[in-house]
């Protein structure tokens, strides 16, 4: 897929892994959507991205993913403001087992409902002319770490929710590539919530096994993240594709086993 003139929204866009994608989508000539809850980080990152690329080139809404009617308003704004839309990347998440329920509703509740509305203004179905979703889950989806285990919960939703989509695309001919994203740690805000008790609840006491973890496997940059969607964006025959990015095998991708009878 050639990006430029392509349409694309990121949730949680204004920072960390969001913010990186949506910098090589404008890059690359793409025009982003950008959603984000955070103001002030919208603010910092809407300034330097019109700087960059120019003032027509992205659209800035503050919106959180869990207000249904304020996500379905922040696709409908995109497909009138830029004529349609070609790839959604569902990213937004926090780390918060304290008020875990919020945890399963930015990271799993809202994402299912961000595929449902990209598929309502891509797919086939609907007389859309189809396009690509990435969501983003995390190796947590493969780890079983005791110290998040509702972050971790959420994260198995996602990937199995997002093989699931790309198999009802592909046999509902929806036209639409639905992808997964399953990165290590990362340098991004997120990982400072281990340091926060009201975000870590009773796992804050496991702090230094976690920051232990993050020293043993390492952190990843996040333009290696960006690389992967890109490659994701970037391949047609990409469906259903599990994309690990870890710091000992860098990006590849998981291949499960046929299920025998
Ligand atoms: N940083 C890491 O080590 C890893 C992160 N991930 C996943 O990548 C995604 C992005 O994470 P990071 O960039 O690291 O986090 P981050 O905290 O740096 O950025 C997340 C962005 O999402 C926004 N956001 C949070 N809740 C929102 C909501 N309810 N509605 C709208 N926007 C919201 C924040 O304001 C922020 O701008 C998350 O789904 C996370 O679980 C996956 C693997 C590793
Ligand atoms: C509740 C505690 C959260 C603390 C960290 C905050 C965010 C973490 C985000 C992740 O999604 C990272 C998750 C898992 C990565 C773990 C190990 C990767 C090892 C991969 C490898 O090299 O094999």
């Amino acid at each position: 897929m050639a990006l430029t003139g392509r349409i694309a929204l990121v949730t949680g866009g204004a920072q960390g892994i969001g913010r990186a994608i949506s910098e090589a989508l404008l890059r690359e000539g793409a025009k982003v959507a950008l959603v984000d809850s955070n103001p002030e980080v919208a603010r910092e990152c809407r300034g330097r991205l019109e700087e960059a690329f120019g003032v027509g080139s992205s659209l800035f809404f503050e919106c959180d993913v869990t207000d249904w009617a304020k996500l379905q308003e922040v696709f409908r704004k995109t497909v009138k403001h830029f004529g349609h839309l070609d790839i959604a990347i569902n990213n937004a998440g926090i780390n918060n087992e304290k008020d875990w329920q919020k945890t399963i509703n930015v990271n799993l509740t809202s994402l299912i409902k961000g595929t449902y509305l990209a598929l309502e203004h891509m797919s086939r179905e609907n007389g859309k002319d189809g396009g690509v979703i990435i969501n983003v889950s995390s190796m947590a989806a493969f780890m079983h770490s005791p110290h998040m285990p509702v972050y971790t919960a959420t994260k198995y939703g996602v990937l199995g929710f997002t093989k699931a989509m790309a198999e009802a695309s592909a046999v509902g001919n929806f036209g639409v590539r639905i992808n997964v994203l399953c990165p290590a740690y990362v340098d991004t805000p997120l990982l400072q919530t281990i340091d926060e008790e009201d975000k870590m609840g009773r796992y804050f006491k496991y702090k230094e096994e976690l920051r232990q973890s993050m020293h043993t496997y390492g952190i990843l940059d996040p333009s290696l993240i960006a690389d992967g969607m890109m490659m994701i964006i970037k391949d047609g025959s990409l469906n259903g594709a599990v994309m690990k990015i870890t710091a000992s095998k860098g990006i590849h991708f998981q291949n499960d086993e046929p299920m025998s009878a």
